[in-house]
């Protein structure tokens, strides 16, 4: 059995507020990530999953329990840990190559270089013809391929999403839930992906995480036995997102 990449072991995270209130966010959270896996977690609202995806980046820090990365604590951010956050956060004073670019650290390397990085990253997502553009020229979808560029250009070894695609039209979002997986497929990185569409883990994950809620934790770990490309009309397929739904039912019926 190889090693994990990413060890969470008895994670806590409490926050205090300025009114003096503790909100446990997640508590007693246990999970071991593979490398190459595509994970999902899924949860309702409030559950935790934006503090773990925090926790996992470095930038945010755990009340107790303990998450490392390849087998060392994660403390603060490093260039092995991408996020990509549902905002698309582009520079919008930049062209969408200087966005690109602008995460390259190769500090001793010449701008030359760093701009033909860039270009390979666009060229990936499909987006070459518009280096020179600025973000506001370019569609919601258009511009969360760019930062999905501009992560990947830092070559991580582990990219975490925050719901990349929760602002996009049903349509984009289909398109863009397939050129992730190109890319996944074509650069093999550990994926840990937030999402609120059932639907949408299970045509990425290899394995579903279903978050229980107040405070979180993991109330299922869901391996998907499904070839791909997932086929939606698969009655598998179906069964399973009733299953998840029923589970994320529960937690939602189990707060009020
Ligand atoms: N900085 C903060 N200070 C105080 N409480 C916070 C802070 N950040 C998050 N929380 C609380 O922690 C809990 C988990 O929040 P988090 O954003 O991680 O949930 P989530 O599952 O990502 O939610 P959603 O699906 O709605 O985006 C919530 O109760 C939230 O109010």
């Amino acid at each position: 059995m190889p090693e994990p990449i990413i060890t969470i072991n008895q994670l806590s995270k409490t926050y205090h507020t300025e009114r003096g209130k503790e909100i446990k966010a997640i508590e007693n959270f246990n999970l071991q990530i593979y490398v190459n896996n595509f994970i999902c977690i899924v949860g309702p609202s409030g559950c935790g999953k934006s503090t773990l995806l925090r926790i996992i980046a470095g930038l945010d820090s755990a009340s107790s329990g303990l998450v490392s990365f390849q087998g060392q604590p994660i403390s603060k951010p490093s260039r092995d840990i991408g996020m990509v956050f549902q905002e698309y956060s582009l520079l919008p004073w930049l062209t969408v190559i200087d966005n690109v670019a602008l995460g390259l650290e190769f500090a001793k390397q010449s701008r030359s270089v760093r701009l033909d990085v860039a270009v390979s990253f666009l060229k990936m997502v499909g987006l070459e013809d518009y280096a020179r553009a600025y973000p506001y020229e370019l569609s919601g979808g258009m511009q969360q391929r760019v930062a999905i560029a501009r992560a990947l250009a830092n070559n991580p070894q582990v990219l975490l999403m925050d719901e990349p695609f929760g602002a996009l039209d049903a349509h984009t979002r289909i398109l863009m839930q397939k050129e992730l997986l190109a890319i996944w497929e074509k650069n093999m990185k550990t994926i840990v992906f937030v999402t609120h569409s059932v639907d949408e883990a299970i045509y990425l994950a290899d394995t579903i995480i279903v978050m229980s809620s107040h405070p979180g934790g993991v109330k299922e770990v869901i391996k998907v036995n499904m070839a791909r490309p997932r086929d939606r009309a698969n009655p598998i397929y179906g069964q399973l997102a009733s299953q998840i739904l029923c589970m994320l039912e529960e937690e939602v019926t189990k707060v009020k």
